[in-house]
């Protein structure tokens, strides 16, 4: 997909700005606390129904002002025009989709497919499961009809079994919630493993550039329960009494996570915090490739403050891997980056300052 428009009212220290990338590189330089990161959010936002800075009641809408509003234009695979737009008071809601009002903000997240990498992506190897839940979720959502349907059946049922746990039921009570949940959560563990295996081999080509010296790559999923000894319905009544006792599901999908593994690094020997980025890079990269090959186009790749995160050759390797597929790419960095000559030229340059946009 490309971006061809994005207006910002009120998010942050963004008035009123008006942005109108270009197909490949899109540099945005500013200073510290300028508004940079703030657009990125915007893009983000649109794609995701929140920002990667935490939820949008925290703080995302600018003080002294009741919403913020974005609106996008894009071209999409097809070459088709789209536009979409997003009224957010912290409450309430408001989206449009091609100038219909869209159902839910789901919709609109599928229509605009964004991957983002920011300061915080090193949390993806480096922090808690639910970063990477989130991380494979956002890309069965994009490439799998089915994962939606089954995704709210398994959310559905675990809040009431939730719900029955927490009053302390009759564990008759629970039979019809178990069942419900074994079904979806087979199935959307089902979904979650195909796609790891089939973006091993992708991760293994971006993270083999990145850091040959640590060997081929593997992903290892981890569903949530001993899934190679038995199926959810056993796990959800072996763990029944302790459930019952903590008041929650303690097996199961929502407590699912994967890992990488580098051949060469011997038994649990910690990576490094510069070669976790380069890992997170390496995924989020794996990711947008992976989605190009099942949906025919690249995804928005958002890199929000590259050039502090990585070497000038890692940065050179990561830039050029990403346009040479012809992805469009919105990058921030303080200062433009030496290394930014030749085939990774801008294609526009725009500076922020105290949340004003200009381009050049
Ligand atoms: N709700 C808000 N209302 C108004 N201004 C805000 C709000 N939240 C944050 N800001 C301001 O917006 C700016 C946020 O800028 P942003 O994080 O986008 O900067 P940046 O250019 O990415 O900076 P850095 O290089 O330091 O990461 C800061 O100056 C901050 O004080």
């Amino acid at each position: 997909m490309r971006l061809t428009r994005l207006d910002i009212q009120n998010l942050r220290c963004l008035a009123d700005v008006e942005f109108r990338p270009v197909p490949g590189l899109n540099l945005v330089t500013g200073g510290n606390g300028a508004g940079k990161t703030s657009l990125m959010e915007a893009v983000h936002l649109l794609g995701y129904g929140r920002s990667f800075r935490g939820r949008v009641r925290d703080g995302l809408i600018r003080s002294g002002q009741p919403a913020l509003s974005v609106y996008a234009e894009w071209q999409d695979g097809q070459g088709r025009a789209r536009r979409a737009g997003l009224r957010h008071t912290g409450g309430d809601w408001e989206a449009r989709l091609d100038g219909a009002p869209a159902p839910s903000l789901t919709e609109l997240c599928a229509e605009l497919a964004v991957v983002s990498f920011e300061p915080g992506s090193h949390e993806l190897i480096a922090g808690g499961s639910e970063h990477r839940r989130r991380f494979l979720d956002w890309a069965l959502f994009h490439v799998e009809p089915e994962f939606l349907p089954v995704w709210r059946r398994y959310a559905r049922a675990l809040k009431q079994r939730n719900a029955l746990l927490k009053r302390g039921p009759s564990p008759g009570a629970l039979d019809p919630w178990d069942q419900e949940l074994a079904s979806a959560g087979e199935q959307l563990s089902s979904l979650r493993a195909d796609y790891l295996a089939r973006l091993e081999p992708v991760l293994a080509g971006t993270a083999g550039e990145f850091l040959p010296e640590l060997g081929r790559a593997g992903l290892q999923f981890l569903p949530g329960w001993r899934r190679a000894e038995h199926p959810l319905a056993d796990a959800l009544l072996l763990a029944r009494e302790r459930d019952l006792v903590q008041g929650y599901t303690s097996v199961g999908p929502h407590r699912a996570d994967w890992r990488v593994d580098y051949l060469g690094l011997p038994g649990r020997e910690a990576l490094s915090r510069g070669q976790e980025k380069l890992t997170a890079l390496a995924c989020v990269l794996a990711q947008a490739r992976s989605f190009a090959a099942d949906r025919g186009e690249w995804p928005l790749v958002c890199l929000d403050d590259l050039a502090s995160e990585l070497d000038q050759a890692h940065l050179r390797q990561a830039l050029g891997s990403v346009l040479a597929s012809g992805a469009q790419v919105l990058l921030t960095a303080t200062e433009a980056p030496a290394i930014l000559t030749g085939e990774l030229l801008p294609a526009a340059t725009f500076h922020v300052e105290r949340g004003q946009l200009r381009t050049g």
